[in-house]
């Protein structure tokens, strides 16, 4: 398993339901020659064909349903659903106005391996999810920003990054830097405005954050990575692609203390699949993206998590992390000043 999931419960190994198929079915056991006509055979004989015939065809829908439950899984999570044995909730419908959904949950001791930072490394951890903080108009003036910086390159596969930081724009297979790409002409290509209203959307998230975290925004630093991701159904081509697996982004990121995501399209609208799930040990909790939908919570194992396949259509949003430690601190991208 390639996922990067180190929480409680690894999820990685594809399952399989339904009745073993035996090796070759039933039809061997009466071989060819043997058959008779109807007029000529036994009754015996003929109950023992019926009896065979039904054993066969229990097999043969046995078979059919290990093969289809092949198709349907990928580690161990059925394509675009809900594990076959878990229960699922609905965190945030995406038809729900949510004001401010916060959901307390222990902290898992992932911070413990860290350095901690009085005032800011979590103390309380969960997640919440509000429609309050971002509006629509603002969610899809974001999205325009990431379609323009995404129609500059792409990924080959079905998940495309824009790092607005760092420049780190997918291309094909790889990645390139978008600002060493193209120089100069990146301010035909994102203006002082584009990059003002990512910062007050920032801004505003990290308020939230520490609000509902009851800690100081101050003691909170804007960490990489930061980025646009586009996701779509097209088949992985890389590993960087698989955007599907269950992870922890502590984990994966090290240096996060709490993430947020600021969903920029609609779920079931724009896209199918696609939804956030929550792993807990007893049931799934999934997050519709909306846009202008910010989810956050606490990077811990206390918040494994993993997306949905994109089953179709196109899905945008915005990894926003945060960390306690200010040397993991980034500035905000601008016009002038945002190379690495
Ligand atoms: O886009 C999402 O909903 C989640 C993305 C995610 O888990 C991540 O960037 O670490
Ligand atoms: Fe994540």
């Amino acid at each position: 398993c390639s996922a990067p999931n180190r929480g409680p419960r690894a999820r990685c190994s594809p399952v399989s339901v339904g009745p073993a198929l035996p090796a070759h079915g039933a039809r061997s056991v009466l071989p060819r020659s043997a058959k008779k006509g109807r007029s000529q055979q036994d009754p015996r004989a003929r109950w023992l064909k019926a009896a065979i015939l039904l054993l066969f065809l229990c097999a043969a829908a046995g078979g059919g349903l290990v093969v289809w439950s092949r198709v349907r899984t990928q580690d161990g999570i059925p394509e675009g659903g809900i594990p076959a044995d878990g229960v699922t909730e609905v965190l945030a419908h995406r038809s729900d106005t949510l004001q401010d959904k916060f959901v307390e949950v222990p902290c898992s001791e992932d911070y413990e391996s860290h350095r901690r930072f009085a005032g800011c490394t979590p103390r309380k951890c969960g997640r919440g999810v509000t429609d309050a903080v971002i509006t629509r108009e603002e969610a899809e003036r974001i999205r325009r920003i990431a379609e323009r910086g995404l129609s500059l390159g792409g990924s080959d596969g079905g998940a495309s990054i824009l790092d607005l930081h760092s420049g780190a724009l997918s291309l094909g297979k790889h990645f390139v830097n978008l600002y060493r790409y193209f120089g100069d002409k990146i301010q035909d290509i994102f203006t002082e405005e584009d990059f003002a209203l990512y910062r007050d959307v920032r801004q505003r998230i990290q308020q939230r954050i520490a609000q509902v975290f009851g800690i100081s925004s101050s003691a909170l630093y804007l960490t990489k990575p930061t980025f646009f991701s586009r996701m779509n159904s097209t088949g992985a081509k890389t590993t960087h692609d698989e955007y599907w697996h269950p992870h922890v982004d502590k984990v994966t990121y090290g240096s996060f203390d709490y993430t947020s995501l600021l969903y920029l399209s609609d779920y079931s609208k724009d896209f199918g699949g696609g939804r956030f799930v929550f792993m807990d040990a007893d049931s799934n909790k999934t997050v519709e993206p909306r846009a202008g939908r910010v989810s956050f919570f606490t990077s811990g194992s206390e918040n494994l998590h993993r997306v949905e396949r994109v089953q179709w259509g196109t899905r945008f949003a915005i990894t926003i992390s945060f960390s306690c430690d200010p040397q993991h601190g980034i500035g905000d991208p601008g016009v002038t000043g945002h190379h690495p």
